[in-house]
C-alpha cells in the first residue's frame, strides 16, 4: 500500500461517535483523506481489531491505508496496513521485526535529541508534534510551532507529518515548514460534515 502523509486522518472515539467510526472514515475519504489512523484508547483488544477490520473493508478499492495507533497485537491480528508508535510505546526494532518488512511503521517525535536516537531504517515516516497545544490530546509534549516543526522537519531523516491543533487554514504554513502533509482529529471528525471538512484540507480557500 502507498504511503501518502498529505492529509491523515486519526480517530478518536467520542468525536466519531456521532455519525459512526465507519461513515466518518468514509466520508472523509471522500473528501480527500490520503491516510488513516485507528485510535481508540479505551477500546480493548477485541473491540478494536473488530472495528480495523470493519475500516479495511471499508477502505477496500480507495488505495487508503489503515494503520494502527499503539497496539502491535491489534496491528498484525486485524489485517491493517501498519502501526502508530509513540516514544514510550515500545521498541521500533521489535515492531518492524514482528510487522514485516511490508508494513508501513510511524514514530511520533517531539525533540531533536528523539530525532537522532532513532533507526529511520526501521521505519517509513515520523510525526512531527504536537505543532500547537490541542484538547485532542491532554498528555501532549511542548507546542512547536511553525518555527519547531521547521527545525525538526529539516533534521528529519524521514518524511514527517505534522500533528496537533491543525486547521485547514495551516495546509500552507505546514508544508512552507517542511512537512508532507497534516494529522488532524478534530478538524474533520465531530464535524457535522466530515467530507467537507476534510476537503477544506485538500482546497485551501484562495487569498
Ligand atoms: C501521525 C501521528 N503523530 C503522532 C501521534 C502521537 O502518538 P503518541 O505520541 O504515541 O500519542 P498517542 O496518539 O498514542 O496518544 C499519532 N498518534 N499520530
Ligand atoms: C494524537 C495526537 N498526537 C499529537 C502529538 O503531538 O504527538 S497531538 C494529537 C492530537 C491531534 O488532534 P487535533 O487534530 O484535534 O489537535
Ligand atoms: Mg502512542
Amino acid at each position: 500500500m502507498p504511503l501518502d502523509l498529505s492529509l491523515y486522518l486519526v480517530t478518536d472515539r467520542e468525536l466519531c461517535a456521532e455519525q459512526g467510526l465507519v461513515q466518518t472514515v468514509v466520508a472523509a475519504v471522500r473528501g480527500g483523506v490520503t491516510l488513516v489512523q485507528l485510535r481508540d484508547k479505551h477500546a480493548s483488544d477485541a473491540e478494536l481489531i473488530d472495528q480495523a477490520r470493519r475500516l479495511k473493508a471499508a477502505l477496500a478499492g480507495t488505495g487508503v491505508a489503515l494503520i494502527i495507533n499503539d497496539r502491535l497485537e491489534v496491528a498484525l491480528a486485524s489485517g491493517a496496513d501498519g502501526l502508530h508508535i509513540g516514544q514510550d510505546d515500545g521498541d521500533v526494532a521489535q515492531a518492524r521485526a514482528a510487522l514485516g518488512p511490508h508494513a508501513i511503521l510511524g514514530l511520533s517525535v517531539q525533540t531533536r535529541e528523539q530525532l537522532a536516537r532513532l533507526d529511520p531504517s526501521a521505519l517509513n515516516y515520523l510525526g512531527l508534534g504536537p505543532v500547537f497545544a490541542t484538547p485532542s490530546k491532554r498528555d501532549h509534549a511542548e507546542p512547536l510551532g511553525f518555527e519547531g516543526l521547521a527545525e525538526l522537519a529539516a533534521a528529519s531523516p524521514l518524511p514527517g507529518v505534522a500533528i496537533g491543533g491543525l486547521k485547514a487554514e495551516h495546509v500552507l504554513p505546514t508544508r512552507q515548514a517542511g512537512a508532507q502533509g497534516l494529522a488532524v482529529i478534530s478538524a474533520i471528525c465531530g464535524t457535522p460534515d466530515p467530507e467537507a471538512a476534510a476537503r477544506a484540507f485538500t482546497r485551501p480557500p484562495r487569498h
